[in-house]
C-alpha cells in the first residue's frame, strides 16, 4: 500500500502533482498548527517537508503530519523538487531571506505576518517579486478570512449602515515576552489592525498617532498598552487599543460606527454560563481558537490557488504604516504616511 507522500501517488498521469507538497519552515506554535490543519482539515495538500532550528520540534511535526521529511537546511527545503510550495512560520526577522529564496526558486509561498518587520526588508521582497514578474507571495493576514470580519465587510459594502465614520478596535493578548521592544507591539501585533483597516475600507491609511497610556507593571518595561489612531484617505478614524499583557485571556473585537448604525464584531463561543449572579463566557488563551476557521479558510484558499489573500504589496503597506506608528510612538507626534505608488503587479 502506498501513502500520499510517495511521489507516484502525488502525481497524476500528466506528471502534475495531484496534491500540493508543502514545505514548512518554522514549526513552533503557528507552524505546528498550520501543519495540523494542512494534514487534517485542508484538501489537496500534504506536508512533505519541515525545517526548524530546533530539529526535535521539526521531527515531532513531521511525525504527526504523516511522515514528512525533516530537512537539515531551510534553503535545501525551498529548492527541493519534492516541495511545490512553502509555508514560512519562523520568527518575524527570518521571513525576508526565506521569501527571497522562494522567489528565486519560483515557488509559491505563504509567509506568516509580518512579511518582514522592516520597510527595507519588505521593499527588497517587492522588488524581487516584481522582477520575477508574477505573484508568488501570500501574507498570513488571516483576519481577511475570519467569518466575523468578512460579515462586517459585507454589511459595509452592502450599504446597510451607510458611510463609515469610525472603527474602534480592541486587541488583547494574555502575556508577551517580558521586555518585548515597544516597536514589536506594533510590528507583530497591531499590524493585524493596520491590515484590517486598509482591507475593510479599501483605502490607505494616511496619518497615524500613537499614545502611551500608563504602562502595565506586567510587561517588564514594555510600553504596553498602546493606543493608535489611524486616519484613512477619506477621513475614517480607526483607533486601536493594543494590550499584549492583559492577563485575563485573548480577545479581539471591534465596532464599526457608520452614518446609519453600528456593527459590532465579537467572537462569543456558542455557549455561556449563568450562575451565582454572573453571566460568563470563556475566552481563549491565544489566537488559535479565536481564529481557527480563518486559518483553515486561508490555507484552503492558498492551496486552491485562488489568490484571495493579502499580497506582498499588502505586507509592504502594513509594515510601512507600522513603521510610521513606531516613529509616532517615539516622537509623540502625528506622522503622515506617504506610501509609494502601487507597482503594476499589484493593481
Ligand atoms: N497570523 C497569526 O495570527 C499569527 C502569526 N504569527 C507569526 O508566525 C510566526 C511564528 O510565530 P509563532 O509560531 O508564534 O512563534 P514560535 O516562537 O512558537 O515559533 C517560531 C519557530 O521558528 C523557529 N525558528 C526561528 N528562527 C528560525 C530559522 N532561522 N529557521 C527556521 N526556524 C526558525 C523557532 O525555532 C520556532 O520553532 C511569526 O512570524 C509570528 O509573527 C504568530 C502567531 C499568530
Ligand atoms: O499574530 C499574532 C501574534 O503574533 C501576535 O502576538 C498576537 O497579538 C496576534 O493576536 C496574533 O494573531
Amino acid at each position: 500500500m502506498t501513502t500520499l507522500h510517495e511521489p507516484d501517488q502525488a502525481a497524476d498521469r500528466t506528471g502534475v502533482p495531484a496534491v500540493k507538497r508543502i514545505g514548512i519552515i518554522g514549526t513552533g506554535i503557528m507552524g505546528t498548527d498550520h501543519a495540523r490543519l494542512l494534514t487534517e482539515a485542508v484538501s489537496g495538500a500534504i506536508v512533505a517537508g519541515v525545517f526548524d532550528l530546533d530539529a526535535e520540534r521539526a521531527a515531532g511535526v513531521a511525525a504527526s503530519s504523516g511522515g514528512a521529511r525533516v530537512f537539515d537546511d531551510p534553503y535545501r527545503l525551498i529548492a527541493d523538487s519534492g516541495i511545490d510550495a512553502v509555508l514560512i512560520a519562523s520568527s518575524d526577522a527570518t521571513h525576508e531571506d526565506f521569501v527571497l529564496a522562494c522567489i528565486a526558486a519560483g515557488k509559491p509561498v505563504l509567509c506568516e505576518k509580518p512579511l518582514a518587520p522592516t520597510v527595507e526588508g519588505c521593499a527588497r521582497i517587492l522588488e524581487a517579486e516584481t522582477a520575477y514578474g508574477s505573484r508568488l507571495i501570500t501574507v498570513g493576514f488571516m483576519r481577511r478570512y475570519d467569518p466575523g470580519y468578512t460579515d462586517l465587510k459585507t454589511v459595509l459594502k452592502d450599504g446597510a449602515v451607510g458611510a463609515p465614520l469610525m472603527l474602534h478596535n480592541v486587541h488583547r493578548n494574555p502575556a508577551a515576552v517580558p521586555g518585548l521592544p515597544d516597536s514589536a507591539v506594533i510590528t507583530n501585533s497591531a499590524v493585524h489592525e493596520l491590515d484590517v483597516t486598509r482591507w475593510l475600507f479599501d483605502e490607505e491609511i494616511v496619518e497615524v498617532a500613537v499614545h502611551r497610556p500608563r504602562r502595565t507593571a506586567q510587561g517588564g518595561g514594555t510600553q504596553d498598552p498602546q493606543f493608535l489612531i489611524l486616519t484613512t484617505a477619506s477621513g475614517v478614524l480607526s483607533d486601536v487599543e493594543i494590550f499584549v499583557n492583559a492577563r485575563y485571556g485573548y480577545e479581539v473585537r471591534c465596532e464599526l460606527v457608520a452614518e446609519g448604525g453600528t456593527v459590532t464584531l465579537d467572537a462569543p463561543p456558542p455557549t455561556s454560563l449563568r450562575r451565582g449572579g454572573l453571566h460568563a463566557r470563556e475566552l481563549p488563551g491565544d489566537w488559535r481558537p479565536r481564529f481557527a476557521e480563518a486559518y483553515r479558510l486561508e490555507l484552503q484558499d492558498w492551496i486552491d490557488g485562488s489568490g484571495g489573500g493579502a499580497t506582498a504589496w499588502d505586507g509592504f503597506a502594513a509594515t510601512f504604516v507600522a513603521q510610521a506608528c513606531v516613529a509616532a510612538l517615539e516622537s509623540g507626534e502625528r506622522h503622515s504616511v506617504n506610501l509609494p505608488p502601487v507597482p503594476s503587479l499589484y493593481r
